[in-house]
């Protein structure tokens, strides 16, 4: 049988316009610059080079004009996209001006040896926060400065694996086929996919995470006056509402950008209304954020554990290891009891102390579990100290006594303590 034609189509965007395309999940679109100048998300896109986008949902956006190219390897374009469409309406300008708000502040932390800008974007789910905090980020670094992305967001995971938080120097402009730098990234090991599983932990996470950056901060000027750029989970009602006050709080953010919900920001403002020292700024949803449902929520969270483990194109090489039980020393956080019945007053039940952290017993219960390779060295540092890197959990042989993992590299672990949360995963 004759192979499909690929096929390739132009598009002319006027000045302020974007192609926005919604590749299918699986398939793969080329993308090329042919005339004039564009970005996805503030990353530059370079005259001729062809990109490969997998999966994505993306916009090409032009400040002055441009020619675009789409293309396949096999078959239409409609056979790898869901839908492709122009976009005369973008929040792009808007966006552009906080940009211009947050040099100001960082040319005049510079000049004080002062601490620049700390952003936190904010909002429901779907409002299009983890790609305001790209755009900003690759306007900082056009600008020349290394701004530090933080991400709060468990569910997802942007910087690593979903069910941690983290944070790592962007240097470069976010690569538009692989997306964030993973290198060296500060991660802490939450270990579920919701902070309701142990908001307490969630909490002490992310003081620990700011306390670290703010020693780096105070170390090095330009890391001061570049600042932040924080990004944050969707959850915003009741207890999600009190976690987003303390993470405001506990990362000294001084901007906080609303994006996509007027109530959010309403409370938010009278909230700081008093506070000189945070500005709430409302900004509006673009029309191009793509919606998941809960399913492909989780499919997100698949794919990116995934990704951790084979790369972003599947390239890299896993390596699966066989090791008796005995060698691992798996923990876990939030187990045991905070005092015992015999030391409350009468009538109070004991409550499981969200911090404690407690040995499990290694059986079928851990397959297709997530676990953190920690750099502690003793169990009591478990949750202080942040990860090396993760696990997955393939096969629990209780009978040998054995269990299968597959880990990034080969060679012994980096550490000799795991800690497991409540993520699963399935793969093949
Ligand atoms: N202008 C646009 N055109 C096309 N797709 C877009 C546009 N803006 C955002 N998207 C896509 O919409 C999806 C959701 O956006 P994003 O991840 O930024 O939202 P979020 O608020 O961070 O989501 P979450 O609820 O997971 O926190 C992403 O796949 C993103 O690439």
């Amino acid at each position: 049988m004759a192979e499909a034609e690929g096929c390739s189509r132009s598009y002319s965007l006027k000045a302020e316009h974007e192609l926005r395309v919604e590749v299918t999940d699986g398939r793969h679109v080329y993308i090329s610059l042919r005339e004039g100048q564009a970005e996805v998300f503030g990353s530059e896109l370079i005259l001729g080079e062809k990109l490969e986008m997998r999966s994505q949902k993306f916009a090409v956006y032009t400040w002055h004009g441009c020619r675009i190219e789409l293309s396949t390897d096999a078959g239409a374009l409609e056979d790898v996209t869901d839908v492709v469409y122009e976009a005369d309406e973008t929040p792009m300008v808007a966006y552009s001006g906080v940009h211009g708000v947050l040099e100001e502040r960082r040319h005049s932390a510079n000049q004080a040896s002062g601490q620049g800008p700390r952003t936190i974007v904010v909002g429901p789910v779907d409002a299009g926060k983890s790609t305001l905090c790209r755009i900003l980020l690759n306007y900082g670094v056009r600008s020349g400065w290394a701004p530090t992305m933080v991400d709060l967001d468990i569910g997802q995971g942007s910087i690593t694996c979903p069910g941690t938080i983290g944070a790592t120097p962007i240097e470069a402009q976010v690569d538009i086929e692989e997306g964030l730098p993973v290198e060296v990234p500060l991660v802490y090991f939450y270990g579920h996919a919701s902070p309701a599983e142990n908001p307490e932990m969630y909490k002490f996470l992310v003081d620990r995470l700011a306390s670290l950056l703010d020693k780096r901060a105070q170390s090095n000027a330009a890391v001061r006056a570049a600042g932040m750029v924080i990004n944050t989970m969707g959850w915003i009602d009741g207890l999600g509402y009190t976690l987003l006050l303390h993470s405001i709080e506990a990362l000294k953010a001084d901007v906080v950008l609303v994006v996509g919900q007027d109530k959010l920001w309403s409370q938010l403002d009278k909230h700081y209304r008093t506070n000189k020292d945070i500005q709430v700024v409302k900004l509006t949803k673009s029309g191009g954020v793509v919606a998941r449902p809960p399913a492909l929520r989780k499919q997100a969270r698949v794919n990116r554990v995934k990704e951790y483990f084979y790369g972003v194109r599947g390239d890299l090489s896993p390596q699966s290891q066989t090791v008796n039980m005995s060698e691992l020393r798996v923990y876990r956080a939030g187990g045991g009891p905070r005092a015992p019945s015999s030391a409350l007053p009468i009538g109070s039940e004991p409550v499981a102390d969200p911090l404690r952290l407690a040995p499990i017993n290694i059986n079928s219960d851990l397959l297709h579990s997530v676990l953190a390779v920690s750099h502690a060295t003793e169990p009591e540092q478990l949750l202080s100290v942040n990860v090396a890197g993760f696990l997955f959990v393939t096969t629990v042989d209780v009978d040998r006594g054995t269990l299968t993992y597959l880990a990034p590299c080969p060679g012994p672990l980096p550490g000799k303590l795991l800690l497991a949360g409540s993520l699963k995963v399935f793969f093949e």
